[in-house]
């Protein structure tokens, strides 16, 4: 197929940019897009984390940081039903195999797809002929086959960011055979790892009955298909300069005066109970319990921010850590010494940065997780001639790529301590010879090697999109 060298690059997600006063808990996706849209003329579709009281279709285009974006507002019952709803009730804890927390309600089910109908409707007529579509996560599944219906004939793609589950999982979702099929409206669907992929495969052709041909591609129906895994990455480059910069100097500094000699061990997520907070904590005192010589030589600093504050599982996650972490730190703390700082807020990446930096171990531990790009900026952010240790999950995504962190059963509280030992214990030739391993990796795949990888198997041809106009003749 031929394309139009001025194609646009029309990006539809549900998150475009950190709802106000959010700053720093936007999560991945917004943060992976920022960096990748930048080189290409484009638009970036979606909710903008604000409600309305009655929906209008009315579009707010915004230009920053050379990204055009396009958001609405959405209905309460619809930020209700759909988000907060079938996304983060139903879709988010099934697809993290917490099959006891999903919850199966036919409203969230209607709202999602009225949603989807709405944005829908408002997007098609900002779709051009020669555009490209790329639509993101589990918010939009049914996005594409509504574009269709509404006569969308553009080339389309589909990018899921969390976990494919196993397919007995799976067909515990009431009409999970409609919600998938409607993905095969679109002509490239992308997972983060093999692992997501081939539970995919096994999905559509065990339950819905469609076949494969040896170069992957799906058919069914009418429908031919091409199901990928393509890693998600960060923007290497720019994350070790914001490592370097002074803001992050100041924060390392900071970081360094505070530790007062002691080795950081340092967690940042989402408040999300995929990301094995709990199990986190638990593996730490495991630490503090078998290893009591080492109790105050190390301290651990888990930044969470508060994610999904009005989803029952969110709140009661929080409740069990301010909980664990409060009776943990009882038990152990000195009058000089705490064990664990945590703290509910989000931070900007370039602060982040420093505190990876300033940190001996990086503890990443989701139960489940669609990559971790956290993982991802840990490593980016070390000193190549004193780097720290990558502690991670064999349950992250990234796992698939970054087999030279310290992986770890985040389930075992054994291993999460026998890996802080191993980790701290660590020669320095270890640490950068498996550093400079890792490094590798997150430079050769990085935020824009994943989105052209994506694209081009979307489009045959990267080069046919259009160049940013800031970006024309540099
Ligand atoms: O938009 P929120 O409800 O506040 O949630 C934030 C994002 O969380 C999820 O991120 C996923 O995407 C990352 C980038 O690919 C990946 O590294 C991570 O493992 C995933 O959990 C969600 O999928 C996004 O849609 C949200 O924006
Ligand atoms: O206080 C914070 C906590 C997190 N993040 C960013 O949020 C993203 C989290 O992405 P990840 O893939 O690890 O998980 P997600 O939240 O998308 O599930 C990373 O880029 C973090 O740097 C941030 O900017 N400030």
């Amino acid at each position: 197929m031929e394309f139009d060298p001025m194609s646009r690059l029309i990006v539809i997600s549900n998150r475009v940019s950190a709802p106000k006063g959010q700053s720093g808990a936007q999560g991945g996706l917004a943060v992976a897009f920022q960096a990748a849209l930048r080189e290409y003329r484009g638009i970036w579709f979606g909710w903008s984390g604000e409600p309305t009281d009655e929906f209008t279709g009315q579009i707010n285009f915004q230009r920053s940081e050379g990204v055009t974006t396009a958001t609405v507002d959405l209905e309460a019952q619809d930020i209700d039903e759909y988000y907060n709803g079938y996304a983060n009730r139903t879709l988010w804890p099934l697809f993290h195999y917490r099959i006891d927390l999903a919850e199966f309600e036919r409203g969230f089910e209607d709202g999602y797809q009225r949603v989807n109908e709405r944005f829908a409707d408002t997007v098609r007529p900002l779709i051009e002929q020669d555009d490209v579509v790329w639509v993101q996560d589990y918010h939009m599944i049914p996005l594409g086959h509504e574009l269709r219906k509404r006569g969308c004939n553009n080339r389309m793609g589909f990018f899921l960011h969390i976990p494919w589950p196993p397919r007995r999982l799976l067909s515990s979702l009431p009409h999970a055979a409609e919600l998938v099929t409607t993905l095969l409206a679109y002509d490239v669907i992308g997972f983060h790892t093999d692992e997501w992929l081939e539970a995919f495969r096994d999905y559509v052709t065990l339950d819905l009955g469609a076949t494969m041909s040896e170069d992957g591609t799906i058919h069914l129906g009418d429908r031919s298909v091409k199901a990928i895994a393509c890693p998600i990455g960060i923007d290497t480059k720019e994350f070790v300069e914001a490592a370097t910069s002074t803001s992050a100097r100041l924060t390392y500094r900071r970081m360094r005066d505070s530790a007062d000699g002691r080795d950081l061990i340092v967690g940042v997520d989402r408040l999300d109970y995929s990301k094995g907070l709990e199990e986190r904590f638990l593996g730490y005192e495991r630490f503090l319990v078998d290893h009591p010589e080492q109790r105050k030589e190390v301290f651990l600093l888990q930044i969470a921010p508060p994610s999904r504050g009005e989803v029952g599982s969110y709140q009661r996650i929080r409740a069990t850590l301010d909980a664990l972490s409060g009776r943990i730190n009882g038990a152990y703390a000195d009058i000089d010494w705490v064990p664990i700082r945590y703290v509910n807020q989000g931070f900007p990446r370039h602060v982040l940065a420093g505190i990876y930096r300033a940190a001996r171990i990086g503890l990443v531990t989701p139960l489940r997780d669609g990559m971790n790009l956290v993982a991802k900026e840990y490593v980016a952010a070390q000193d190549p001639e004193d780097p720290g240790v990558l502690i991670l999950s064999r349950f992250a995504g990234a796992a698939e790529q970054m087999k030279d962190a310290v992986l770890v059963n985040p389930y075992s509280a054994e291993e999460m301590s026998d890996a802080i030992v191993q980790a701290l214990a660590m020669p320095k030739d270890e640490r950068i010879r498996r550093w400079r391993a890792l490094m590798d990796g997150i430079e050769e795949k990085d935020v824009l090697w994943w989105r052209r990888r994506f694209t081009q198997e979307l489009m045959g041809d990267d080069d046919s999109l259009a160049v940013a106009e800031q970006d024309k003749g540099a």
